[in-house]
């Protein structure tokens, strides 16, 4: 498919991708390299100039897939719109006719989890841009949808909350949900993908494997100017063979090292 915006900036040329239900994807590449387009691609909020998006094996468009399909957008603010953020994450709910009462116990328990529950009644322009983005995400997850389009899911969310972020989409995940995040901060992605979609600065597809294959290969991602996560650069620097990807799995090795 192909995607120009109205003023003639071509953001997307012949991307072509398959992704299996139950896949945690992250699209991942330079700032301009066309990975919000492809969310809203994805989420069907624009249309490609050509080519189609098949989504769970039909023609059906995303349009007609509200209840199964969710879209955390790179400006959240530009979708909480109503006049309360308990009206904005039971909004979606609503659209599905999913009855009130069990809305409303989906929205409290996913404000709970998400620390949202003191900012219910708060208008949603009052939020910070952090707090935004945990409303949006509630409200993306509060369709409970079978395939979650995350655009920079944790950007200014601060570690507490997005430690409950991670979780609360790696729980998704094993249930089943179909996740495409993007993102250009590498540390981030071995915590939300098991598989990379690595795009250079022009939008090209350059690799698409294993996030641990792909983001151990420091001279790949410089090629897309970018670089390995901090603590894979650390070990690679210091000549070890195996990479970590993540703290967690870095201290691991150094504390096997310092026994
Ligand atoms: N509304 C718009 N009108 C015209 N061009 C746009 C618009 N939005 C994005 N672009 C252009 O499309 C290309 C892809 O942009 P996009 O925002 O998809 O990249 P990105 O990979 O998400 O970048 P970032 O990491 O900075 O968010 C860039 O060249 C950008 O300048």
């Amino acid at each position: 498919m192909s995607y120009s915006y109205p003023d003639g900036t071509s953001a997307i040329e012949a991307f072509d991708l398959t992704i299996e239900v139950g896949e945690r994807v992250a699209l991942v590449g330079p700032n301009g390299a066309g990975k919000s387009t492809l969310i809203q691609l994805l989420g069907g909020l624009i249309d490609p100039d050509s080519g189609s998006i098949a989504y769970f094996e039909s023609e059906t468009p995303a349009d007609d897939l509200r209840d199964r399909i969710a879209v955390l957008p790179q400006q959240p603010d530009e979708y909480l719109f109503n006049s309360t953020v308990r009206d904005d994450l039971e909004y979606g709910p609503a659209q599905l006719s999913i009855p009130k009462a069990q809305a409303r116990d989906r929205v409290d328990a996913l404000a709970e989890r998400l620390e949202l529950t003191g900012l219910l009644d708060q208008p949603p322009f009052r939020l910070s841009g952090g707090e935004q983005r945990r409303a949006a995400l509630a409200s993306a997850v509060a369709v409970d949808p079978d395939l979650l389009l995350l655009d920079e899911p944790v950007a200014d969310i601060d570690p507490a909350y997005r430690e409950r972020i991670l979780s609360l989409l790696e729980e998704r995940s094993e249930d089943g949900d179909t996740q495409i995040v993007s993102t250009p901060n590498v540390d981030l992605v071995p915590h939300l993908a098991d598989r990379v979609v690595l795009l250079d600065a022009t939008g090209d597809v350059v690799a698409d494997g294993p996030t641990e294959e792909i983001l151990t290969d420091s001279s790949l991602l410089e090629r897309c100017g970018l670089a390995a996560p901090t603590v894979t650069e650390l070990f690679e620097t210091a000549g070890a063979e195996e990479l970590p990807l993540t703290v967690a799995e870095g201290a691991a090795r150094l504390s096997d090292l310092l026994e």
